[in-house]
């Protein structure tokens, strides 16, 4: 039997970056979470141990700290692709970059002092090669919204093993994890990551549901049209069920208002909306 070399790819995960702007006593903050992969002409490290090709992955973390301070951090889309260009045009043996980016949140409280926001995490994921193709896919997590009405959930398919009930009324709730993909460069990655978000939560917020599929469509729908620039977009909502508790073992009724938040198992609800007319995606989704 002979074997051969598969599909591989190699970086530094999750440098954690902290970088304050001071301008004058006012200052600015950007924390991100940087993972870098390489792939390129790496045979000779897999087969024989010969590491000439290797760009060690700490010279990777060491990249993306020195060029927070060079050039700053920005959009967290630019400086992914400002790492991804470098790590393809420097290195011979590297011919594909994918960086991922997450970026936290910070509330300013004072010139100096900030408050962690709790709530969604940005998200971008850069994929640029030798050719010179980059995509651009961003995106959010952990948007968690919920409905306390205007949910449903009935009419569904029925055997042997189901219990649950049909429903007019619930809590619809949700943690958003949602990445678009842009067609083009937006005159603004900031911008237009304001109008998704916008987008994501007006429709949630405004959809009577029949099923939280149902909402996500809407959601991926509400984006496409009013976000230009995006082409698509690739949901998962995870159901976070909230069970009405029977308090009649008390004397008590519970008309909606009393629940057990359950969070596991859950359902997790996954799907895309995209133009007819959006371009080719590529790697833009590995
Ligand atoms: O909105 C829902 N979609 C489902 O597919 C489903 N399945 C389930 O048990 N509850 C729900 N709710």
């Amino acid at each position: 039997m002979t074997v051969k070399l598969g599909a591989n790819r190699y970086g530094k995960a999750e440098t954690r970056l902290v970088h304050v702007v001071k301008d004058g006593p006012v200052h600015h903050l950007k924390d991100v979470n940087v993972s870098i992969s390489l792939s390129g002409d790496m045979e000779a490290v897999h087969l024989t141990g010969d590491n000439a090709a290797v760009l060690p992955t700490d010279t990777q973390k060491n990249t993306v700290y020195a060029f927070a301070r060079k050039y700053g951090i920005g959009q967290i889309e630019v400086f992914a692709q400002r790492l991804a260009t470098h790590f393809v045009a420097t290195q011979e043996a590297i011919r594909h970059a994918r960086v991922e980016i997450e970026e936290y949140g910070w509330r300013r409280q004072g010139p100096h002092s900030f408050v962690r926001d709790g709530g969604e995490v940005r998200t971008c994921l850069i994929h640029h090669d030798e050719d010179g193709r980059t995509t651009v896919v961003s995106g959010l997590k952990d948007l968690v919204v919920l409905n306390t009405t205007g949910s449903e959930f009935h009419g569904f398919a029925v055997d042997g093993y189901t219990t649950l009930e049909p429903t007019t009324d619930r809590i619809l709730a949700t943690a958003v994890h949602a990445r678009w993909r842009h067609a083009g460069e937006p005159a603004s990655y900031g911008t237009s990551y304001a109008q998704v978000r916008q987008a994501l939560l007006d429709a949630f917020a405004n959809t009577h549901s029949r099923s939280l599929q149902q909402t996500l469509y809407a959601m991926g729908e509400r984006t496409l049209l009013t976000c230009e620039g995006v082409c698509e977009i690739r949901l998962a909502l995870p159901n976070k069920h909230h069970f009405a508790v029977d308090l009649s073992p008390f004397g008590l009724t519970n008309d909606n208002e009393v629940f057990y938040a359950a969070d596991r198992p859950y359902g997790l609800i996954e799907g895309g909306v995209l133009r007819e007319d959006a371009p080719d995606a590529g790697f833009a989704w590995e």
